[in-house]
This record gives structure tokens, C-alpha cells and sequence, in this order.
């Protein structure tokens, strides 16, 4: 496990293995994608498929569809056995990224999501930027099969993109993007929801 630089950001490596991470990318290919023309994201470039709460990035609001599909049940006990949530997560959002698909700098809607965001990220590393006004951004590498935590500072305070960029660098570390799929789970606030 690594620590960021940031209060309440932490990169979880190795969180699942490689057989659950091709079980899970199989099951979730066998799904329906929405986004990049399709509902309920029309408008989004990317693919996404939405468990729990659906999530309209235009109108920010999320519609409640169904407790998480039994394909997550593995990471939602981890998740609470290895203390890292108290309640485990009742929405999961899973992104794919192809080659120069990226995500614009953003912080999570604070009315609607808890105070806790985590993210799985499948098939790729990639470099996660954190900025915040008067201060030098923060690059966090993100490795394939890692969880983040975004919790505190880093989940209120800074906003988080990922470049379209197939190939970035840490330090001296060259990082080559393939396709990656993320599982982003966060806890709805009931009262958020319109
Ligand atoms: O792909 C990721 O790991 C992050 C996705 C994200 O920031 C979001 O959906 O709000
Ligand atoms: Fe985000």
C-alpha cells in the first residue's frame, strides 16, 4: 500500500487478484454499456454501466435501480472485512477509457455522494491528477487492480482528472495506458436525491 501526499488518499495495491479482476471484466462485458450516444449519459464519449443508482452527469441526480449485482458481493465484503469502508457501498459506476478517453478535473457531487470515494481500477494503470487552486498538482499512480481511497482532503477539497494521454510519466516511470475499466463506488446521500 502506498500513501499519496494528500490527507485521506490512499492507493490500495494488489486489492483483488488477477483471476478475480478476469471474472470480473468478463461478467461486466457481458452487460449493457451505456453513455457515448445511449442513456442515461447520451452525451458522454466514454461507456459506463451504472449499479445501485443510476447517475445523470447533466442533470446530477441519480435514480435508484436495484441493490449491486452479486458479481461485486466479493469486493463489498473485502471492502468492510479489511475496515476500509464501515458501510459498504449501495452504488457502483463502472467507466471505460479507451485510448484518448479521459476524465475532466472534478469533485464529486458533495450533496449526493458520501464522504467516502472509492475507485477499482481494471486492465490498466494510469496516472490520477490532483489539483488544487495555488498549489502544483499532484500525479497519483493508479496501477491496474489497485482501490483508491478518496476520503477527507483529497475527496472535498481537490478536484481529480485523468489525462487522454496514452503515455505520462511519473518521475522517471513511463506509464502506457490500454483500455481500462473502472468500478467507482460511492455511498448515495437519501437526502441528495431529488
Ligand atoms: O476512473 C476513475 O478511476 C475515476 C472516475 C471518477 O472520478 C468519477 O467517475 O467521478
Ligand atoms: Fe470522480
Amino acid at each position: 500500500m502506498s500513501t499519496g501526499s494528500i490527507d485521506g488518499l490512499r492507493v490500495i495495491e494488489n486489492f483483488i487478484t488477477l483471476e478475480e479482476e478476469s471474472e470480473l471484466i468478463n461478467e461486466i462485458d457481458k452487460r449493457e454499456w451505456g453513455g457515448n450516444g445511449l442513456p442515461p449519459n447520451p452525451e458522454m464519449k466514454r461507456r459506463s454501466q451504472h449499479y445501485g443508482y443510476e447517475f445523470s452527469y447533466r442533470y446530477r441526480n441519480a435514480r435508484y435501480m436495484g441493490p449491486l449485482p452479486s458479481m461485486l458481493s466479493f469486493i463489498l465484503s473485502r471492502l468492510v472485512s479489511e475496515d476500509i469502508v464501515a458501510t459498504p457501498p449501495d452504488m457502483c459506476t463502472v467507466n471505460e477509457y479507451n485510448l484518448k478517453q479521459g476524465i475532466m478535473p472534478h469533485t464529486d457531487v458533495v450533496s449526493l455522494f458520501g464522504p467516502t470515494i472509492l475507485s477499482l481500477s481494471l486492465l490498466s494503470p494510469c496516472l490520477m491528477r490532483f489539483e488544487k487552486e495555488g498549489e502544483d498538482e499532484i500525479k497519483v499512480l493508479l496501477p491496474q487492480r489497485s482501490l483508491l481511497v478518496m476520503a477527507k482532503s483529497s475527496r472535498f477539497d481537490y478536484k481529480h482528472s485523468i489525462s487522454k494521454d496514452e503515455i505520462e510519466y511519473l518521475g522517471d516511470q513511463k506509464i502506457v495506458r490500454g483500455r481500462r475499466v473502472s468500478l467507482t463506488f460511492r455511498n448515495i446521500i437519501k437526502e441528495g436525491l431529488n
